[in-house]
């Protein structure tokens, strides 16, 4: 039988027939023969080899030499690889074979566009775009995809700037899909090289990035699945000995973010993916120790910043300017090195001297929803080289503003186009906004009143992880769903918060800011600021978790008289002024009610708290007393038999009374909270009577006499807005 191997060997000396490439140009190396750049051979019949032969794969490589080192144990052979692996545009015009050899049809595709989907006809979008469009029912492109699409289509670098939740992933997703759709579809064998690096601030961004861009994806090949079971032979539950292999994906799309491993999301981009998401830390790990993928950067066809903002915040900012350093043509090193006086040593010239250069048609995209106004002047001043300095230190000197960032950007394109959509003062119009005044150490039963008063998915962010962790065991014993969300948790549970919260309709969740960003979680129907945001910019990101794509949102500003200053300059700095918004209505009659059961949770909460300390120290003590090889006192122990022993009685008394203090929560929270003036016993008397509420369908059932109504039905009028200059 002939092995692939041995037909390896037979592609290897009819490659290395072939004249080679200049030397100069290319980067030579040593490679084994499994490491060589094979590429698959279709079989043509004539030669008899296309049949169920055995062969498993024919491959060639081109650019090999083969050379023989007598060594003192003996003959070693060693190619060298002296070719030039095309970067980039991989796919050649003609398609490939796929794993099995046979080559890739790309079937005709139509979509009659101009009757179902008019709106998005206007541009050339490929076919397969459209038909995924439409069958996600996105009929009409949000007013950033329509401004950004003509662009970005046309090969320009873009500068996008829209409102939260205004569709963005798909302003910069479609050009990079609508690409890679027209290139011939990849087969299983081929390594695809990367087109698209979309580089995320949060890890849970860049996942969810990937996601919508591959439901796209997913939705194509939906669709072409179900064509291809009107095709004769295709693969279905009624013709069930078919073998057509499982076509690789139209376009491969990964996320490598950190909290998941390493060595996974290195074997993915081993195997070659079209679109990377990440975030930049996780990448610049993973870019350490691989050369090929750095190539793969320096080649990219598309280079992607969503939430750029953030980007330039502590902890990221190191990581991304070294990523895109790989992206830098010279050129720009010089004028970037000139601006920033530093100097390159000679080692770190040579080497970007070896290195390959980096693509020249790269088209560059960054979007976020909050950038500064005077970037359009920013972008315009980029200079142009002056004299002929060479010069580029890493890390000299790190951007401090966003504006910094994006002069440190190698667009390609002279005059990038910017598009400023953000609306005035930050705030979407479908959002209503709202604040409530309490002391801070009331801010829990104002919070408990909102989160009975009004149903709902409620996000809530707080300024710390102690603040979470002090809350959630209260919302806990108060019989409130929520979940956690913070840096702290291991990434799953993060990940599986978030989705408990998307798919439970009355839920809360208790997030620090790394919710505050790009996460779309559909129908959000109050984000309250439990702390208040420390700058304008997070106000803006945390109140667009709502009021996404269209839809109406609700934000509460909780302030304490201490953070008064900090919301008058928050406001003032998004020009606005803090009297512009309006103020929650509060039933204060429900509120002491309210305060007797937050003050018995507490209790509950500080007895655990004590439990469980103590149930700690004694652990710590058994296990410190066995290392030691000595008796504990048995004072410490607990023995429920014996009921005299103080340890015992404590441990006994301490039960006795959390179970006293449960069971009086578990009563206060079965009685129903009533209004001042509602009569439960005759509904149709009292100074509020219950009966209209009841008989409209409007009764709330938490409270009573209050009737059940949006938060945004709450608001007492706004006062009059002052004039700002
Ligand atoms: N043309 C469209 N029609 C209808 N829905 C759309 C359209 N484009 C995107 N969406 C939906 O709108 C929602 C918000 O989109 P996306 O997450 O891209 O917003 P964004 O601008 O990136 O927001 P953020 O700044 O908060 O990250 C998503 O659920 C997405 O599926």
């Amino acid at each position: 039988m002939i092995t692939t191997n041995f037909l390896k060997g037979i592609a290897k000396r009819k490659a290395t027939t072939k004249p080679f490439v200049s030397r100069k140009k290319l980067k030579a190396g040593h490679f084994t023969a499994d490491n060589l750049p094979w590429k698959s051979v279709s079989r043509p019949k004539q030669t008899g080899l296309d049949g169920d032969d055995g062969i498993l794969e024919l491959e060639e490589v081109e650019g090999v030499e083969v050379l023989y080192e007598e060594t003192t144990a003996g003959r070693v052979v060693k190619f060298n690889f002296v070719g030039e692996v095309q970067q980039g545009e991989k796919r050649s015009d003609s398609p490939k074979p796929d794993a099995l050899g046979r080559e890739i049809p790309e079937e005709p595709f139509t979509f009659d566009g101009e009757n179902l989907l008019p709106h998005w006809n206007k541009w050339d979008l490929h076919p397969k775009i459209l038909k995924a469009l439409h069958h996600r029912r996105f009929l009409e492109p949000t007013p950033i995809q329509s401004a950004a699409l003509p662009a970005s289509l046309e090969g320009r670098d873009v500068v996008g700037v829209a409102q939260t939740g205004s569709g963005k992933t798909l302003a910069y997703g479609l050009p990079v899909l609508h690409h890679l759709l027209n290139l011939p579809r990849a087969s299983a064998s081929t390594k695809r090289s990367l087109c698209a690096l979309i580089l995320a601030p949060t890890r849970e961004l860049a996942l969810q990035v990937s996601s919508h861009l591959n439901s796209i994806i997913t939705s194509i090949e939906y669709k072409a699945e179900n064509d291809a079971l009107d095709e004769p032979g295709a693969s279905t539950s009624q013709n069930p000995g078919n073998t057509t292999p499982k076509r690789p994906p139209y376009v491969s799309i990964a996320a490598v973010v950190g909290g998941m491993s390493a060595q996974k999301q290195r074997r993915l981009l081993d195997r070659g993916v079209d679109v990377l998401v990440a975030t930049p830390g996780r990448l610049w790990d993973l870019l350490q120790n691989d050369d090929n993928l750095a190539n793969e950067i320096r080649n990219l066809r598309f280079l992607i910043l969503d939430e750029a903002d953030r980007m330039i915040e502590a902890g990221h900012f190191a990581e991304l300017e070294n990523i895109l350093r790989l992206t830098l043509r010279e050129s720009r090193i010089e004028i970037i090195s000139e601006e920033h006086n530093v100097d390159l040593s000679e080692s770190e010239a040579n080497e970007y001297a070896t290195q390959k250069p980096p693509r020249d048609t790269m088209q560059t995209f960054v979007y976020s929803a909050t950038l500064s106004k005077n970037l359009q002047q920013n972008l315009k001043k980029r200079s142009r080289p002056k004299g002929n300095k060479k010069h580029y230190k890493r890390n000299e000197k790190l951007a401090s503003t966003l504006d910094d960032l994006l002069l440190r950007l190698d667009f390609r394109d002279p005059k990038p186009e910017v598009i400023d959509l953000s609306p005035v003062g930050g705030v979407v119009s479908t959002l209503q906004e709202s604040k409530i005044d309490c002391p801070v150490g009331d801010k829990d039963v104002y919070l408990y009143y909102f989160l009975l008063r009004h149903s709902g998915r409620s996000l809530v962010f707080l300024s710390s992880i102690d603040g979470i962790r002090r809350l959630m065991p209260l919302v806990d014993l108060l019989n409130i769903k929520a979940f956690p969300l913070h840096s702290q948790m291991e990434q799953r549970q993060r990940l599986k918060n978030l989705d408990r919260f998307k798919s439970t309709p009355n839920s809360v969740l208790l997030a620090t800011d790394i919710a505050a960003r790009g996460l779309d979680i559909p129908a959000v129907d109050h984000v309250i600021h439990f702390q208040i945001p420390r700058t304008a910019d997070t106000y803006i990101h945390r109140n667009g978790r709502t009021a996404r794509a269209m839809r109406k949102g609700f934000s509460m500003l909780m302030i304490a008289p201490e953070e008064r200053r900090v919301v008058k300059a928050l406001m003032g700095n998004l020009g606005r002024n803090e009297d512009e918004i309006a103020e929650m209505s509060i039933e204060l009659s429900m509120l002491d009610k309210l305060k007797a059961r937050i003050q018995l949770a507490k209790k509950i909460e500080n007895a655990l708290h004590k439990v469980k300390k103590s149930n700690h120290d004694r652990k710590w003590m058994k296990d410190a007393a066995e290392t030691l090889g000595v008796d504990l006192d048995s004072e410490f122990e607990i023995d429920s038999q014996d009921e005299d022993k103080p340890s015992t009685r404590i441990y006994k008394g301490r039960s006795q009374k959390m179970a006293a203090m449960k069971e009086e929560l578990r009563l206060l929270l079965s009685q129903p909270l009533v209004a001042r003036g509602v009569s439960t016993k005759y509904i149709t008397s009292g100074s509020r009577p219950i009966v209209d509420d009841l008989l409209a369908g409007q009764l709330n059932e938490n409270m009573l006499g209050l009737k059940k109504t949006e938060a945004g039905n709450e608001l007492t009028a706004k006062r009059k807005a002052r004039k700002t200059n």
